[in-house]
Parts: structure tokens; C-alpha cells; sequence
């Protein structure tokens, strides 16, 4: 965690926490981690799979957007086709997220409308900046590591070459718009079996917030 950046007094009724990093930082491990101490954790890679579920509106507006090589043979999203395209596009990108973004945020509102009043909820969202999300959240936690490093762990979790890797960071804010926008920074360069401790820490320092 880094000692130079306050945690702010906060605002609001539930506790609204962004957990935000770039690709293979480290957001969901850590995001797991305070779930076990009590955070309600809304998933927003998760719900961007579900609600482009077979059947949905979601799939259906993606379809007739990138047309039928988007759709796999069972019916379901073809995500490697799809992130062929969006990866390699930004305009095409844009047209995904301007379909994804709005039912992934209805879906989070309705998770956490859900929790009771002083409920911390931690909301695991990928691109923050990118979509202009920063405002509405009390704390913002950035989990950072080099890029370099995030590419290795792209390549080695999700079986990514280093060009597809590197592409979907390059879509993504900087690490140093990231550090600008944190209030508490985990660095998760270390090995994964230091986290829990680090979340510990993190979980009781979330503890000291003067929420209002
Ligand atoms: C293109 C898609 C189908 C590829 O699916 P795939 O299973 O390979 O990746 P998945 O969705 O699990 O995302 C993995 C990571 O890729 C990165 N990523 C995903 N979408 C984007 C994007 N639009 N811009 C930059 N990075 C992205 C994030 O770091 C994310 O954590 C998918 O990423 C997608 O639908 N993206 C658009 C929706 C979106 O913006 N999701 C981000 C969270 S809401
Ligand atoms: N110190 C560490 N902290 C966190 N993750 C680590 C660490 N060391 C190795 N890893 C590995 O890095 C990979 C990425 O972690 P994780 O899935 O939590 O990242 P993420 O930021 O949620 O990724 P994405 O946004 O792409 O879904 C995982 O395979 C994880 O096990």
C-alpha cells in the first residue's frame, strides 16, 4: 500500500468502493480476498459475461452489430472472435462498450441496491477511468504492478500471445492515470502468497474511514 495517499472522509449511505487495475494486476485476487472479510463484491467482468448470455438483449444487440462471426456455433458468444475484432479497433471497441457499458451498470446499481445501508461494497471495475467512472465512489483502490509483468501474467493465466496481450493493455488507461486517480495503491508485484496479509491491512484500514 502506498503511504501517500489519504484515505478520504466519504460520502454517501453504503460504502462504495472501486477496485481498479489494468489487465492481470490483480483486482479480482484482491477483490476475493475482501469478500472473505465481509465486502459485498460486484463483479463487473462478471456481469459483462452474463449479460451477453445466450438468449439476452445483450447478445442479441452484439450480434446484429458484428454480425453472425461473433456467434459460436452453440449459440453463445464467440469472445476470442469478438475480441479479434474490438482489439484491433477502436472504433469497433466503442460500438462493443456503447452496447456492454449501460447493462453492466444497470445490473451493478441493481447488486448493490441489494446490500443493507452500511454494507462496504466493492466494486471490482475494470476500466474506471476509461469510462469515466471515478466520481461516484468513495474510495478508489488501484491494484498496480509494471506492465510488463502484467503482460507475463495475461499470457500465462489466459494463454494469450504477448501481441494480444499487449494490445488489450494498450486499450486500457495508463498505470499512471491509474496512480493519479488511487487513494490507496496495492502493489501486487510480490508473490500471490503475500496478498492475504496486504488485504488484511487494506481491509483495516478501510476499517478507519470516517463514512459519513
Ligand atoms: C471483447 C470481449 C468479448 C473479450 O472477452 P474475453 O473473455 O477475452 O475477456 P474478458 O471480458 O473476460 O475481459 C478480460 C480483461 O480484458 C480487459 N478488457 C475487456 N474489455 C475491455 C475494453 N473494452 N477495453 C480495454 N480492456 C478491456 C479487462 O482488463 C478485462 O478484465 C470482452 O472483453 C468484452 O465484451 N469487452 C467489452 C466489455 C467491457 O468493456 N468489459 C470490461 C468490464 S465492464
Ligand atoms: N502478487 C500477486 N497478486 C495478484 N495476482 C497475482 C500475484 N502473483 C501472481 N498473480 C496472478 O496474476 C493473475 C492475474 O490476477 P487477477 O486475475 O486477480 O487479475 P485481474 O486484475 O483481476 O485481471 P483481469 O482484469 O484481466 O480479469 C492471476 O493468475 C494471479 O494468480
Amino acid at each position: 500500500m502506498s503511504p501517500d495517499h489519504a484515505v478520504p472522509a466519504a460520502v454517501g449511505r453504503r460504502r462504495r468502493i472501486a477496485l481498479t487495475g489494468g489487465i492481470a494486476s490483480g483486482k479480482s485476487t484482491v477483490g476475493r480476498l475482501l469478500a472473505g472479510h465481509g465486502a459485498m463484491l460486484v463483479d463487473y467482468d462478471g456481469l459483462s459475461h452474463e449479460v451477453v448470455e445466450p438468449g439476452t438483449e445483450g447478445l442479441r444487440l452484439v450480434a446484429e452489430t458484428f454480425g453472425s462471426e461473433v456467434v459460436a456455433e452453440d449459440g453463445g458468444l464467440d469472445r476470442a472472435a469478438l475480441a479479434g475484432l474490438v482489439f484491433a479497433d477502436p472504433s469497433g471497441r466503442a460500438r462493443l462498450e456503447g452496447i456492454i457499458h449501460p447493462l453492466v451498470l444497470a445490473e451493478a446499481d441493481r447488486r448493490e441496491a441489494s446490500a443493507p445501508p452500511q454494507q462496504v461494497v466493492v466494486h471490482d471495475v475494470p476500466l474506471l477511468i476509461e469510462a469515466d467512472l471515478v466520481g461516484g465512489f468513495d474510495v478508489v483502490i488501484v491494484t498496480d504492478i509494471d506492465p510488463d509483468e502484467q503482460v507475463r501474467r495475461a499470457m500465462e493465466r489466459d494463454g494469450m500471445s504477448e501481441d494480444q496481450a499487449r494490445s488489450r493493455l494498450s486499450a486500457q488507461a495508463t498505470r499512471e492515470q491509474r496512480l493519479a486517480v488511487a487513494d490507496i495503491v496495492i502493489d501486487t508485484s510480490g508473490p500471490l502468497s503475500a496478498l492475504p496479509g496486504v488485504v488484511d491491512g487494506l481491509w483495516e484500514r478501510l476499517q478507519e474511514v470516517s463514512w459519513s
